[in-house]
């Protein structure tokens, strides 16, 4: 069930005086988008495929967060390189043996349609505007191919909260079966930044963490700050700290809050593995970009039919 006390909750009724938060539905098929933007100028963009958030700007829209790769495939054909992909029900390659080991790696919510479902606003002041928007994936979406490989009743409602220094994602996921299904789910979020080799990351000191980079070994952060100085591929698990900072030169510039999921990925392929990829660019990009990939993939989410499952992310822009 959703029983936390903090769930989100809707955005204030819109006041008559100031000028609202703009929302705009674009392109056609694979292409189609919504994009919003407050009246002092921040501005987020997504596709309906995949619910990819593709760009997220702060600082009256002089500045985007978020890494996307010259060469991401946004014609619904595959996954998008860069934004903030959705990865569920599963993350990574599925296990054998699972109910999920049939689907691709990271799962269909990043390579489905999604519907958008609408928006709400918060109008108050033009300083503190915020708009919601609100984006559904159910079992009767699916390609044929998806619902054979994983064939549950589910709804997902997927909610982009847009404030002026923020970006909040919060997923909702619903059985709406009568059978129980496991899962997992994770923002696949591609932060921009200015340097790899000077970004280092805070709040995981002591929490353990398998390294896919070292044949999956087991290990626990032993130092207060994350350097990143080679290809990086970490699954932390269990954080007790609900807060990790990106900081560029030592100076932050992201922080990431957690919302009742406890796991989070840290990724860069560096050079080799990112030339390697036939969508990734330009070829030195990964130089700039950091994924930080806030979920629950440690264990697996055990929903039985008819209850729920709400977990979520902030991510502030500390410019
Ligand atoms: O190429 P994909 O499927 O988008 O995955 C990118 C990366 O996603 C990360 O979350 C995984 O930990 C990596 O192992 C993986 O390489």
């Amino acid at each position: 069930m959703v029983d936390r006390a903090n769930r989100p909750s809707a955005l204030h009724a819109p006041s008559a005086a100031a000028p609202g938060p703009q929302v705009d539905i674009s392109g056609s098929g694979a292409s189609s988008r919504v994009t919003a933007r407050l009246p002092s100028g921040e501005s987020v963009e997504i596709l309906l495929h995949g619910a990819t958030v593709i760009s997220w700007k702060s600082d009256g829209g002089e500045k985007e967060n978020l890494w996307l790769s010259e060469k991401a495939v946004l014609d619904g054909s595959k996954a998008v390189r860069g934004g903030v992909p959705i990865v569920f029900p599963v993350f990574g390659p599925p296990p054998a043996n699972h109910a999920t080991s049939s689907l691709p790696q990271h799962g269909f919510a990043r390579t489905s349609r999604w519907e958008f479902l609408g928006k709400s606003t918060s109008e108050d002041t033009v300083e503190s505007s915020a708009v919601k928007l609100d984006f559904g994936l159910y079992s009767s979406n699916l390609s044929a191919e998806a619902r054979k490989a994983w064939p549950y009743d589910f709804g997902l409602v997927y909610s982009v909260t847009l404030s002026k220094d923020s970006l909040q994602t919060v997923m909702n996921v619903r059985n709406e079966g009568t059978e129980v299904f496991e899962f997992q789910m994770l923002f696949h979020t591609y932060l921009r930044v200015k340097d790899i080799t000077t970004t280092t990351l805070t709040g995981l000191l002591g929490v353990p963490y398998t390294d896919k980079v070292l044949n999956n070994t087991t290990s626990t952060q032993s130092t207060p700050s994350l350097s990143i100085t080679s290809e990086i591929d970490r699954v932390y698990t269990s954080i007790p700290q609900s807060t990790a900072t990106v900081l560029e030169n030592g100076t932050p510039r992201f922080d990431i809050v957690r919302d009742n999921v406890e796991d989070t990925v840290v990724w860069n392929p560096w050079k080799e593995k990112a030339a390697a990829m036939a969508d990734f660019a330009p070829q030195d990009g990964w130089k700039n970009m950091i994924c930080v990939e806030v979920g629950t993939v440690g264990g697996w989410q055990r929903l039985e039919g008819g209850d729920g499952f709400e977990g979520g992310q902030v991510v502030k822009s500390l410019l």
